[in-house]
Parts: C-alpha cells; sequence; structure tokens
C-alpha cells in the first residue's frame, strides 16, 4: 500500500482521503490541478479498496455541525428511560416491505444480550413506503436531525461515493449508478455501544456489510476496528468529522473480487459508552448481482469468481444463519456467506 504520511489515520495504514475537490467550482481557476487531485484521490480510493476493504473520508459535503448535531441528538435518545425508548420499538415487517429489517428502537442488550453490548435505532428505509420509520417524539428534533443527515448520506456522500468506487474499478462513466438506478431502501442505523463490563465487552461480533457499501461516523471513543489480510485487527482512531467507509459483499461480488468486503467490529471501551451511525447504502433486493461482464470480458464468464444471485437472497441467506443467539463461533460463517457464491478458480 502507498503511503501518504500525512494524510493516513494518524499510526495507523488506512487512506484518508480529501473529497473538497469534488466539490470545487469548475471555471473558478486551477481546474488542472483540481482535476489532478481528483485522479490522486481516485487512485488511493482503489488501492485501498483492493487492499484493506475500507478507508476515511472528510470534506465529503456533509457539514461538520450537522454531524455533531446527528451524534448529540442520538445520545440525548439514548439517554432516556428504557420504557420511553421501549415505546419506539419495532413492529412486525409489513407484508411486501422492501426490508425484512424492522425499524426502530432494538434494545440489542436486552433481546439479543448474547452477541451485542448495545442499543440501536433503526432508520429507513428511505421514501415513504410501507415500513418506514416511526420516530421517536423525545427529544422534539430528533426526526428532523436525522432525516437531515439521512438526506445528506442518501444525495449527496453515497451517490459521490458511488461514482468514486465506478471510476476507480476503471467501469465506463456512470455503470455502477446505473446498474443501481433502483435503490429505495437504504438504512440509517445509531447506536449506543455500552461501556464493557466484566461479562460483557463485545460491542459488535465481527461482521461483513451485505450492501454495496456502508458509511460511519463515529464519536471520539474509538472501538471500531477492523481486519487486516494478516489476520491482526487494527482499530480505526477517531478522526473529528471524518466518516468512515467500508466496502460490503455486492461491491465485491460486481467488481469480481478486486474489491474487498472487510471485516469489522467493535470493541466495547473500558471507560466510556460510544455513539456512531451507520449508513447502509444498498441495492433493490430483487436485483441479480454478478460480477461486471466489463470487468471480466464481455462474452464469457469463464473469469467470474462468484456465481450470480439476485440480492434479496444473501439477505435470507444472512437472516438464516444470524440468529440472536449466535454462538461466537458460528459467527465466522456468517462472516463469509458470501463464501456460498464465491466459483472454483
Ligand atoms: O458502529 C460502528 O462503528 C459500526 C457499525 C456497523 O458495523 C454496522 O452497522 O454494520
Ligand atoms: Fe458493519
Amino acid at each position: 500500500m502507498a503511503h501518504h504520511a500525512a494524510d493516513q489515520n494518524q499510526d495507523h495504514d488506512f487512506e484518508l482521503i480529501d473529497l473538497s475537490p469534488f466539490f470545487a467550482t469548475p471555471g473558478a481557476g486551477g481546474d488542472l490541478a483540481v482535476a489532478k487531485e481528483k485522479e490522486a484521490a481516485i487512485r488511493r480510493i482503489r488501492e485501498a479498496c483492493s487492499d484493506s476493504g475500507m478507508f476515511l473520508i472528510v470534506n465529503h459535503g456533509i457539514p461538520v455541525e450537522a454531524l455533531d448535531e446527528t451524534l448529540a441528538v442520538a445520545r440525548e435518545f439514548f439517554a432516556g428511560p428504557d420504557e420511553e425508548k421501549l415505546k419506539w420499538s419495532p413492529r412486525p415487517p409489513e407484508p411486501g416491505a422492501a426490508s425484512t429489517l424492522p425499524m426502530g428502537y432494538v434494545n440489542q442488550a436486552a433481546v439479543e444480550s448474547a452477541r451485542n453490548n448495545s442499543e440501536v435505532f433503526r432508520m429507513g428505509p428511505t421514501g415513504s413506503g410501507p415500513g418506514s420509520t416511526v420516530y421517536p417524539t423525545n427529544p422534539t428534533r430528533f426526526r428532523e436531525i436525522m432525516e437531515r443527515t439521512f438526506g445528506y448520506f442518501v444525495k449527496t456522500v453515497a451517490p459521490l461515493i458511488e461514482t468514486l468506487i465506478n471510476d476507480a474499478l476503471g467501469l465506463p462513466p456512470d455503470l455502477l449508478h446505473q446498474y443501481n438506478s433502483e435503490r429505495q431502501w437504504d438504512i440509517l442505523l445509531a447506536y449506543h455501544y455500552f461501556k464493557a463490563t466484566e461479562n460483557k465487552k463485545v460491542g459488535s461480533f465481527p461482521h461483513k456489510d451485505p450492501n454495496l457499501f456502508t458509511v460511519v461516523l463515529q464519536d471520539d471513543v474509538g472501538g471500531l476496528e477492523f481486519l487486516r489480510g494478516d489476520g491482526r485487527w487494527i482499530p480505526v482512531s477517531p478522526v473529528p468529522h471524518s466518516l468512515v467507509l467500508n466496502i460490503g459483499d455486492v461491491i465485491e461480488v460486481l467488481s469480481n473480487g478486486e474489491f474487498k468486503s472487510v471485516a469489522h467490529r467493535v470493541v466495547s471501551s473500558r471507560e466510556k459508552d460510544r455513539y456512531s451511525l451507520a449508513f447502509g447504502y444498498q441495492i433493490g433486493g430483487k436485483k441479480w448481482v454478478e460480477p461486471f461482464a466489463e470487468l471480466t470480458g464481455q462474452s464469457s464468464k469463464a473469469m467470474n469468481k462468484f456465481k450470480g444471485f439476485h440480492y434479496n437472497e444473501l439477505l435470507q441467506l444472512l437472516g438464516e444463519m444470524y440468529k440472536p443467539n449466535l454462538d461466537p463461533n458460528d459467527a465466522f460463517a456468517v462472516m463469509e456467506v458470501i463464501n456460498h457464491y464465491a466459483l472454483p478458480d
């Protein structure tokens, strides 16, 4: 991996990419320099996605005050009494809902104690179809702040990242965007990880995300770790107002294994509770997922490293394996669910 001392995530090997060139006004002078910066950023994204499957972004288009307010309002909601929070607990998914994930408050510490030492508020799917979120009324600005942030992820950050991944893969311009034109159920998760106790140290078990990619906003506590190729878990030191971006299974398959869906986990802090937000960029459930022919040769599938599947099938498989009281020893199989579609060399 290339080294960019000034840009790296402090003492670690994670790329930190400044996206400001992509927001520069054309014709304002310095177009050539901006074009070069964009090219360099795309090159570094390519290296990061092929190597570690994740990178950090700054100047990503979400105002820093909005990020601060989002974490503050999440903290306020989670600080409320359990009875109040449980009022916003998930309803069973409605028939025909695109997502099977119930939206609302989940106290994972109570519901899934064998797995996580956390609680979560799930928001989505985007749009106002069945299964969309019922927001708490206290704090009163919860809905407004969360929907604004959700909007920034959906309309600003994710489309830019989608384009950058497209270009980093060397795909024809806009291909990934066109492929993903029917996307309609991104999700936003607000997490509260309790500080570790003697019996509960796991914030979240190791997993890979099934989606295209996930964007995480974390506070200054730390605990998010990524698995490197050599088997080491490397923590991501919090960088103020940065977002952490990780590749999910769908991009791994579409890119024919070029970009890596990366295993990650959250280790509870011994001193402090941790708050974070995770935005999952999805594709439609009926979407067919298969390596892009543009990357493997137009006429033959001989080079394909994965067989094709409908996205819903992957989610269903994951749902069947990912039981609330999952034995940690079985977690590895869940993490590698995508191997189900892997083809022999
Ligand atoms: O809270 C975090 O930092 C990570 C959350 C996560 O991995 C997820 O929602 O998939
Ligand atoms: Fe994740």
